[in-house]
């Protein structure tokens, strides 16, 4: 196999963490969208929600997708990658998704210990914990429409990473 492998799941759900372990582990190269945009243009997610809103960041986001998506390589996400169809769509044509997924209390707990405010603005202006139920009522069925595979995110990285490779030795889902 050598498709991309798609990282999708919430702020938290540790997309970035797990997803360059599994490249290490796999021997693939790794790259995460929203770190592609910082390098290409020089402007964190902040900078570009600033200047052109949320809008122009998700714009930014589908292009981020395709140019990273190439054989051979694990692709992290952000977290609202799901938002559009024409995403979903991409990522289940063009490689394997892995949905990680853990409940909100987990993923807030953790973005309160590192909220690296300039990649995640906030979304709804609401404190962290509400804001994680909002996003997962609002997305978790966006996840699970993406995903081939839907992997128990509350382990510990390396954990998760031999649940990932376990998900891909399965055949692929629908
Ligand atoms: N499985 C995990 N167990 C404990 N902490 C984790 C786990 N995955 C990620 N983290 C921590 O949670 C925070 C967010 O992880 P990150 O990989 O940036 O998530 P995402 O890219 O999905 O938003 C980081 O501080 C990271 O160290
Ligand atoms: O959930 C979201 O809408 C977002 C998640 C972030 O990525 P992570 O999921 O890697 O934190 C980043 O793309 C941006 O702040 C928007
Ligand atoms: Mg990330």
């Amino acid at each position: 196999m050598t498709q991309p492998i798609f990282m999708v799941g919430a702020r938290g759900a540790g997309k970035t963490t797990v997803g360059s372990e599994l490249a290490k582990a796999l021997g693939y190269k790794f790259v995460d969208t929203d770190l592609y945009l910082l390098r290409t243009s020089g402007l964190s997610v902040a900078d570009i929600v600033d200047r052109e809103g949320w809008e122009g960041f998700r714009r930014r986001e589908t292009e981020a997708l395709k140019a990273v998506c190439s054989p051979l390589t694990v692709v992290a996400t952000g977290g609202g990658a799901v938002l559009a169809q024409e995403n979903r769509d991409f990522m289940r044509e063009a490689g394997t998704v892995i949905y990680l997924r853990s409940p909100a209390s987990t993923l807030a707990n953790r973005l309160e210990d590192a909220p690296q405010e300039d990649q995640r603005p906030t979304l709804t202006g609401r404190p962290i914990t509400e804001e994680m139920m909002q996003v997962l009522n609002e997305r978790e069925a966006l996840y699970q429409e993406a995903a081939h595979h839907v992997v128990d995110g509350t382990q510990d990285p390396a954990l998760v990473v031999n649940s990932v490779m376990d998900a891909l030795a399965l055949p692929v889902a629908r």
